[in-house]
């Protein structure tokens, strides 16, 4: 007889949550789910770690992985509802939820922390974000003379990106090289010695960054003992979003469960966008044979999310790809709209189409959080987000969020991570050019004098105050001991830094009240996290999707339409999306058309993007753009066509629309939407 928390499962995703576990206990043998989108994944999970509980897995031996923080959260929140319904008063094993629920990142900074000095890591170490570590790169470069050479050297961002992918993907520097920044090949000596010293600053500053998080812990399990231990510590390790890991995760998993017993891993290669990270699908395809016996391999091919004309088109995509390994999906969902392609002039009008048809949507039901808009890339919505302001449409932008990138975040976040390592260059050097006076060759000095002593703070407070500095200086000093001696205790720790910074604020922007709301928004932020450690952690690893994600939209209605680059989008769905945008350039973007590797992961953005809809879904064409890097009110456009995913032998899964106007009919080919390029304003356009 099957639970009745079971029985709402369709007979796959059933398998997939009973596989290998009874009341008699034991750990179930590896296993692979292949879960199509909308294809019920997440709901799998959930009652899976909820069958695990119910059949008597301690909730402090589970280690659960997901892509953000908020999926983790998610997940515990739904299995602890389902065991709570089904356990009753023993369901209080979960007081303290999922205590091991988190991204891999964030795991393994706990880890790291916990067996530091079995490691020889201090356990304080700081973590850079990709922007600190690219101005960590750039000091270094700087030292080494790379800044002045001859020929231009890499930029820091790139060398941070080969870098990176050398450490993730576990490739040799020139196979990195060559395969993917040709262009760079020549410096392969430079850039050796430039790694080598980046990894000895990190090392001396006790910083770590992104990649180390994971490289630091795959070597960790390097040693047979640790391994055990660390592996051990778990008897059901279960992982989301499988084809977005990467080696290096690939290879941890398999050291904490070299047989592959309690591991469950769920993914979907179709949706895999990430290889720009170094994620490999290579990971799912390899999986079952990882293990001896083999991993079990359950697939969901039924769609609940969208009606058949979506999923059809969506399937036809996908179709196209070059290399493929699911089926296509199918689902008993009717309808009879098919997806629409609107062809519109420009970015202006697609703004306004949208507007209108939100607006329409809205009269017909459907409330603002049920409809989307997605892009490529984050400054795509642009013209979108002023036509919205002006209907006054509320909206929730997701992805490329300007609330943590923005200066004043910054620096209180800089002054926070300072107090708690001393000895990190990149927060250091920010928080002592706010004060007046101060300037880098003064914030050198006082750095290196720092480095050297033992007790970095106490250094700073017995060094003079440096000349034609003001009162800020001592400020500073007293602050920076009162935080390091943590007697304020957190949050409020966040109080006394906006004491001290508020002054310098309003000295530095004249919009300095609307930044200090922003300040009171991350004190709130803060709220939720029981130390600085882990505030600071956290944010850096996984910051917040959209502020509203984590304190609330305050200044919105309680509805309001979800704008979000195709990337956050992952794991979510609504009853209307449109897509901005889906003209070669766009999607795929022209800074991803470089490899056969990279064309393809935008196609599978495309299906992604495609595949979040449930009812009606609109793909934007506007026949021109005005280009980027030009003089304000320049004119320079390019015509555009019709992303090359969706070539003439896919149109008839496809409804066409010419806004405004009237019913639209077949674009023949992709040139039928405006000339490929317009040469004569490139001509014009050599002379500006
Ligand atoms: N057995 C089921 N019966 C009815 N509806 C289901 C069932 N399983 C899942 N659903 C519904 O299908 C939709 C998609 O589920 P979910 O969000 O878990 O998909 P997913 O596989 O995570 O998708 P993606 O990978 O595309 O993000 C949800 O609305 C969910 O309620």
């Amino acid at each position: 007889m099957t639970a009745p928390y079971l029985e709402k499962l369709n007979p796959e995703q059933r398998r997939a949550v009973e596989y290998g576990i009874n009341a008699a206990g034991g750990a179930p043998g590896p296993l692979l789910i292949i879960a199509g989108a909308g294809s019920g994944k997440t709901s799998t999970l959930v009652h899976r770690v909820a069958h695990l509980l119910v059949n008597g897995a301690d909730p402090d031996r589970i280690l659960l992985m997901t892509f953000s923080r908020r999926a983790a959260s998610d997940l515990t929140r739904r299995a602890e509802t389902i065991c709570t319904q089904v356990m009753g008063e023993r369901a209080g094993i979960l007081a303290a939820g999922l205590p091991w629920a988190g991204t891999f990142h964030s795991i393994g900074v706990r880890l790291l922390r916990e067996y530091a000095e079995q490691i020889g890591l201090a356990p304080d170490f700081s973590i850079h974000d990709r922007e600190d570590s690219a101005d960590l790169m750039n000091l270094v470069r700087d030292e080494l003379g790379y800044s002045r050479t001859e020929r231009r050297f890499p930029a820091k961002v790139t060398c941070l990106e080969i870098y990176s992918r050398v450490v993730n993907s576990g490739a040799a520097l020139c196979d990195v090289l060559n395969e993917s920044f040709p262009w760079c090949a020549s410096w392969e000596i430079e850039l050796r010695s430039l790694f080598a010293a980046y990894v000895e600053a990190k090392q001396a500053q006790g910083v770590l960054d992104f990649d180390d998080l994971l490289l630091y812990w795959a070597r960790m399990l390097a040693d047979p003992v640790l391994a055990e231990d660390v592996g051990g510590r778990f008897d059901h390790v279960l992982v989301d979003e499988y084809q977005d890991t990467n080696r290096l995760q690939a290879s941890i998993l398999l050291s904490m469960k070299p047989n592959g017993r309690g591991l469950t891993v769920v993914g979907d290669d179709a949706q895999s966008i990430y290889a720009f990270r170094a994620a490999t699908v290579r990971n799912i395809l390899d999986f079952p044979s990882a293990f001896d016996p083999a991993a079990a391999v359950v697939t969901l091919d039924r769609n609940y999310r969208s009606t058949k004309p979506i999923l059809d088109a969506a399937n036809a995509v996908i179709g196209l790809a070059k290399e493929r390994f699911t089926k296509n999906l199918w689902t008993d969902r009717e309808g009879r709209q098919r997806p629409e392609l609107v062809t519109v002039r420009d970015d202006t009008e697609q703004a306004r189409f949208i507007a209108t048809r939100v607006l329409e949507n809205r009269e017909a039901g459907a409330t603002l959080k049920q409809q989307a808009v997605l892009f490529r890339t984050a400054s795509h919505s642009a013209v979108l987000e002023v036509e919205l302001t002006r209907r006054r449409i509320p909206f929730v932008k997701f992805g490329g969020l300007k609330f943590l990138d923005s200066a004043h975040v910054k620096d209180v976040l800089a002054l926070l991570r300072f107090a708690q390592n001393p000895r990190d260059l990149v927060g250091g050097f920010r928080v002592m050019l706010l004060v007046p006076g101060a300037g880098p060759a003064t914030a050198r000095r006082t750095l290196e004098a720092m480095a050297t002593a033992a007790d970095p703070i106490a250094a700073l407070g017995r060094l003079p105050v440096p000349p034609r500095i003001g009162g800020e200086w001592a400020g500073l000093v007293t602050l920076l001991a009162t935080l390091r001696g943590g007697a304020a205790g957190w949050p409020a720790q966040l109080e006394q830094v906006r004491g001290w910074y508020e002054p310098i604020l309003e000295r530095l922007h004249d919009d300095a009240s609307t930044r200090l709301a922003d300040l009171l928004q991350l004190q709130g932020i803060a709220a939720g996290y029981p130390s600085r450690e882990r505030f600071l952690t956290e944010l850096t690893l996984d910051p917040p999707a959209a502020t509203s994600d984590e304190a609330g939209v305050p200044s919105l209605d309680n509805d309001y339409l979800i704008l979000s680059t195709i990337h956050s989008a992952k794991g979510q769905e609504w009853r209307s999306v449109f897509v901005l945008n889906a003209v070669d350039g766009c999607i795929p973007s022209d800074l991803g058309t470089g490899s056969t590797r990279e064309v393809e992961e935008e196609r599978r953005l495309l299906y992604v993007a495609m595949t979040r809809a449930k009812d009606d879904l609109h793909l934007m064409l506007p026949q021109r753009f005005y280009t980027h890097g030009q003089r304000a009110k320049g004119d320079r456009h390019v015509y555009a066509s019709r992303t090359r995913f969706i070539p003439r032998e896919i149109l008839d899964h496809f409804d066409y629309l010419s806004w405004p106007g009237s019913q639209g009919s077949a674009p023949s080919s992709s040139a039928s939407i405006g000339p490929r390029i317009d040469i004569a304003a490139q001509m014009r356009g050599m002379w500006r």
